[in-house]
């Protein structure tokens, strides 16, 4: 399989030594990696690190005015698929706000035409300089550029503000999935909401009836409607992780309380994936105070939560698509089919929980889209970022109107 290419592009700020750990996973995870670094980028981390990192001569603005046959940055422009410039300075950022090129960061920039993710890091008064903004907004009118927000927190000139850099993980995944989508932002103003992980149902204060789900799958999907474009509502059960900037996080616990949250952002929606694993009872009575061991119940009355899934299915609007998931042991099929009808979903995802690397937990996922014509699509065995992605490249024919009129 031929490899996937990324160029990064570092700038002189401090959050550059962030960029070594993205480009050592980067090329973990079988991606070909060219970095370029500007004169001031120098200043903060070596050529050396980055091209012992990436296995590849590192550029700078000496290689771009070494005499060869065919000039550096046209070179690499032709090469890349995806280019990721971090930290963005705010000089870089005016240079190409402005079409300007004069090192071989900005000619290569202008030298391709792949999607380039931008990852801004600077002190909350740079970032918040009226020209800065400007140039930000100006630079992401044109849509090869994507940009990452920036966090608030500690800088490193001790201020706590805006201007922290993306973390490098987050810039991962983002780079995975502009290598799937080549940059299309195809649910560009379409609303995405998305339920994840583990519900829990407390029998007292300190134990619960739950299951082992973590909410990775839920994840993903949120993280790939939002790179294709989408404003996302994420209701997710107790977590491990940290929602990524630009997703809008709805914590809860019950299930009567993730019920609530879906309901609430409903009617904005346009396309509702259920993906948390619910737990379906709940202990008949709840104690404010712990238990002793000695008055825990031998058996536990129980009582079914809410079907959140199907309350979502009778109060959804007719253009609304609905996409449920069925975990599953053994034959995944008939009962995926089952709750895609009894519910009436649009779609339904089955995926075995019985395999290796696969369900809840792992990185990784299989599964089967179902649609309610019946139509099945296998999506093998890959990441849940990935399958993510595959789910959306199925939605647009399953509702032809979906995307009308939406840019590419
Ligand atoms: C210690 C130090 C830290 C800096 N950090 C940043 C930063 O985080 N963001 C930024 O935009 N500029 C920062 N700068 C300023 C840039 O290095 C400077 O504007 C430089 O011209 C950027 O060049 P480049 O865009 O070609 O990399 C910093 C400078 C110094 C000395
Ligand atoms: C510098 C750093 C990467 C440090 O991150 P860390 O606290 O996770 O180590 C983060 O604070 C950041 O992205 N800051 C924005 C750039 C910055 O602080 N520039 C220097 C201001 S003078
Ligand atoms: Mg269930």
């Amino acid at each position: 399989m031929t490899k996937r290419r990324v160029i990064i592009g570092v700038g002189g700020g401090i959050a550059a030594y962030k960029v070594c750990s993205v480009v050592s996973t980067l090329f973990k995870t079988g991606v070909e990696v060219r970095v370029i670094l500007t004169n001031s980028a120098q200043e903060f981390i070596t050529p050396l690190t980055l091209a012992t990192l990436s296995r590849h001569q590192a550029y700078t603005d000496e290689s771009f005015w070494q005499p060869t046959s065919r000039p550096l940055h046209i070179e690499l422009g032709e090469w890349v698929e995806v280019f990721l410039i971090a930290p963005l300075t705010a000089n870089t950022l005016a240079k190409l706000a402005h079409g300007m090129a004069d090192n071989l960061l900005t000619n290569t920039v202008l030298a391709s035409s792949c999607p380039v993710l931008l990852a801004p890091a600077m002190n909350t008064d740079m970032w918040e300089q009226v020209a800065v903004q400007r140039n930000w907004r100006q630079l992401l009118t044109d849509s090869r550029f994507h940009g990452m927000e920036t966090a608030s927190g500690l800088l490193a000139c001790d201020r706590v503000g805006a201007g922290r850099m993306a973390e490098p993980e987050d810039i991962i995944t983002h780079i995975q999935s502009l290598l799937h989508t080549a940059g299309k932002r195809d649910l560009a103003g379409k609303r995405v909401l998305i339920s994840a992980g583990g519900t829990r149902e407390y029998l007292d204060p300190v134990r619960f009836i739950g299951n082992p789900s973590t909410g990775k799958m839920g994840l993903a999907l949120a993280q790939a409607a939002l790179h294709r474009g989408a404003s996302v509502t994420l209701v997710h059960g107790p977590a491990s992780w940290n929602v990524p900037l630009g997703i809008q996080a709805v914590p809860v616990v019950s299930a009567e309380s993730m019920r609530s949250a879906m309901l609430q952002y409903l009617a904005a929606a346009d396309i509702i994936l259920m993906a948390a694993a619910v737990a379906d009872v709940k202990p008949r009575e709840y104690s404010q105070e712990k238990l002793a061991k000695r008055q825990l119940p031998e058996a536990l009355p129980l009582e079914p939560v809410p079907d959140i899934v199907a309350q979502l299915a009778t109060n959804k609007r007719s253009h609304q698509i609905l996409i449920g998931f069925a975990a599953q042991t053994g034959d995944i099929i008939t009962p995926a089919l089952e709750k895609l009808h009894s519910k009436n979903l649009d779609a339904i995802v089955a995926n075995p929980i019985d395999e290796p690397d696969s369900g809840f937990g792992s990185d990784n996922n299989k599964a089967i889209l179902i649609d309610k014509q019946g139509k099945r699509l296998e999506i093998p065995p890959c990441s849940k970022l990935q399958m993510a992605h595959h789910i959306f490249d199925s939605l647009a024919p399953l509702v032809p109107t979906l995307f009308v009129g939406m840019p590419s």
